[in-house]
């Protein structure tokens, strides 16, 4: 595996007794990207969160993060010495006040960056009196990001960041991805909103049912590829599309849909040469979300 990307899987499988929430996942982070990591609801992407974290073990393949192997222990502890993990419970002690929890995280990192602190805690406007469990899930969320981002960490993983926050935060949160990647960090995110996604991802992951479904960059996904629908003019078998640039093909019987990454028209002439109608449209994340998941129910 190359040390350059900053998570690689191969193969990556976990079972929960008869539940396999992860199968054979082989998928790339790049340095200082925004990876969105999409899915359902138990698709999976928290169960591969935390086997990236160490906090789950896989059953079967492997993974580095930072280069280190995620089934060692020691390596593992590296992994989580220099990366962030922002997860949906935020795992901050309700006893300390603000300023208390971010005195007490201080004291773990040597190179705590003190003016990310000062920075975050003028534009967030903390309230670093008030105990942590009486402050609002959007100020907790601000908080642990602060938290996160001042030990200025190489990779950032976030899971469900803008969950439960309002518009405005949602702004600013994205507009602090956007600063943290430009400033060098990585960034791997899963969320559920493919508009806020479709507004910061360089990159777009998507797993269903613990498989990898979609790999592509955001750009390209919509600027270059297309949806192309064929509709059989007489009655027969479904047709084939064994060629380059599928990437995925959907069926009823009279229509099949497929989703092209290049050599539309390629794709299209052979269509044409079935004897069927093709209509070609550009797309966006939430037709491709949808696609993939009507393809697979
Ligand atoms: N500790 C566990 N024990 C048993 N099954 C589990 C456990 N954790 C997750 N699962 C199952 O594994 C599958 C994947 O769950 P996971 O939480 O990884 O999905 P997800 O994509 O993060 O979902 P969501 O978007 O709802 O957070 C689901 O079927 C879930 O019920």
């Amino acid at each position: 595996m190359t040390h350059e990307l900053v998570v690689e899987t191969r193969g990556l499988t976990k079972h929960y007794g008869g539940v396999e929430a992860v199968r054979n996942l082989s998928l790339q982070v790049e340095p200082q990207h925004i990876t969105a990591f999409l899915g359902r609801n138990g698709a999976g992407k928290s169960t591969t969160i935390k086997m990236l974290l160490g906090m789950v073990r896989p059953s079967a393949g492997t993974g580095r993060v930072l280069g280190y192997d995620i089934a060692d222990a020691a390596q593992s502890l590296e992994v989580r010495r220099r990366i962030a993990y922002v997860g949906e419970d935020k795992g901050l002690y309700g006893y300390m006040t603000v300023a208390e929890l971010i005195r007490f995280t201080r004291s773990f990192y040597a190179d705590w960056q003190p003016e990310i602190e000062a920075r975050l805690l003028r534009e967030y406007q903390l309230p670093t009196g008030h105990k942590v469990k009486a402050i609002s899930k959007g100020m907790r969320t601000k908080l642990a990001l602060l938290l996160a981002l001042a030990r200025r960490p190489e990779l950032i993983i976030l899971d469900e960041p803008t969950e439960g926050l309002d518009p405005v935060s949602i702004d600013e949160l994205l507009q602090t991805l956007r600063v943290v990647r430009d400033a060098g960090t990585s960034v791997l995110f899963s969320s559920h909103q493919l508009d806020e996604v479709e507004r910061i991802a360089d990159r777009v992951l998507m797993i269903d049912r613990g498989q990898l479904v979609l790999n592509a960059l955001l750009d390209d996904l919509l600027n270059n590829y297309r949806n192309i629908t064929v509709e059989s003019v007489a009655p027969g078998p479904v047709p084939t599309f064994d060629l380059a640039g599928v990437e995925r093909i959907r069926s009823d019987g009279h229509r099949t849909w497929v989703l092209a990454s290049s050599n539309v028209d390629g794709i299209v002439a052979h269509a044409r040469s079935l004897h069927a109608t093709v209509q070609v449209t550009s797309v966006n994340l939430r037709d491709v979300f949808l696609d993939i998941v009507r393809e697979a129910s």
